[in-house]
C-alpha cells in the first residue's frame, strides 16, 4: 500500500534519514519502533511531504505521492502528528466540521455520527475549546479528526505520549477496533506494549536506516534485538 524506497531526508542540512526502506500493507496495522531521535517521526514527515526528499521515492498504491501535504491527504492518508495540532481557538464541533467539510460527503465511511461514537466523550465536549480538553481528549478529537478525513491509511505519531494509563488503554482498545474494522495504521510508539500488541508487522529504525524488520510477535521473542535497538 505504502512504500518507502531508500529515502533520504532531514532539515536543511541537517540529514536524518540515510536510504530508508519501508512497507506498509493494506488493512495491516505496522508499528516503527526505535530509541528516541532515531528518525520515527522524520519518517512520518518525509511521508506527509512535510520534508523534502533528497533522493528516494514514496509511493502510495503503486503512485508517487503527490509532493503537498494537502494533495497526500486528499489521496487517502490521514496523519495524526505527535503535537495532535487541533485548533485551540475553535470548539471540538468546529475542529471536527472542518475535517467533515473537507473530506466527507455522500458516500463517505466516516460521518460525525460515527466518530462520536467511536469517541462519546468528544460528544460531551462538543461546544468546549480545544484548549479545555484533556490530554487524552485532544488526542480522542486528533483521531476523530482523522478518521473524517474517510483515510485508507492512518498514521498516528506517539498517540500515547503524556497520556495517563486508563487512556492509554482506551486510545488502544479504540485502536483495535479500527483495526478490526479493516482499517490500515503505522503507528510510531515508545510505548513497547502498546505498539506490538496492536501492530501485525514492525520495523525498527536506527539512525536513519531501518535495522530490524518482522512481525510483532517476532520482536516480542526477540530480546537480543530489543535490548540493541530500543533499549528495553
Ligand atoms: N525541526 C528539526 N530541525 C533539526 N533537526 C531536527 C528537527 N526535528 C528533529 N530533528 C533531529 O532529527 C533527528 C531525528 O528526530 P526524530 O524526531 O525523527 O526522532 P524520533 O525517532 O521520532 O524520536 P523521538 O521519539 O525523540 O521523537 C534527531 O537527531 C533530531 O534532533
Amino acid at each position: 500500500m505504502l512504500n518507502l524506497n531508500a529515502i533520504e531526508s532531514g532539515y536543511g542540512e541537517t540529514q536524518v534519514l540515510y536510504g530508508l526502506s519501508l512497507e506498509a500493507q493494506a488493512g495491516r496495522v505496522l508499528a516503527i519502533l526505535g530509541r528516541n531521535g532515531a528518525g520515527k517521526s522524520t519518517t512520518l514527515k518525509a511521508i506527509m511531504g512535510l520534508l523534502p526528499l533528497k533522493s528516494g521515492e514514496i509511493l502510495f498504491e503503486g503512485k508517487p505521492m503527490a509532493g503537498q501535504p494537502f494533495g497526500i491527504a486528499k489521496s487517502g492518508i490521514a496523519y495524526v502528528p505527535e503535537t495532535r495540532d487541533i485548533f485551540p481557538s475553535l470548539t471540538v464541533r468546529e475542529n471536527l466540521e472542518i475535517a467533515a467539510k473537507r473530506f466527507g460527503g455522500a458516500g463517505a465511511d466516516w460521518t460525525m455520527e460515527r466518530v462520536l461514537d467511536l469517541f462519546p466523550r468528544l460528544g460531551e465536549r462538543m461546544d468546549n475549546g480545544g484548549t479545555q480538553l484533556s490530554g487524552g481528549e485532544q488526542q480522542m478529537l486528533a483521531i476523530a479528526r482523522g478518521l473524517l478525513m474517510n483515510p485508507k491509511l492512518l498514521i498516528l505519531d506517539e498517540p500515547t505520549e503524556g497520556l495517563a494509563p486508563i487512556i492509554v488503554k482506551l486510545i488502544h482498545d479504540k485502536l483495535q477496533d479500527l483495526k478490526a474494522a479493516g482499517l490500515s495504521m503505522i503507528i510510531v510508539e515508545q510505548n513497547f506494549g502498546f505498539a506490538t500488541s496492536l501492530a501485525d508487522d514492525v520495523v525498527i529504525v536506527g539512525k536513519g536506516q531501518i535495522v530490524w524488520t518482522g512481525s510483532a510477535n517476532d520482536i516480542k521473542a526477540d530480546e537480543d534485538a530489543q535490548h540493541t535497538w530500543l533499549g528495553v
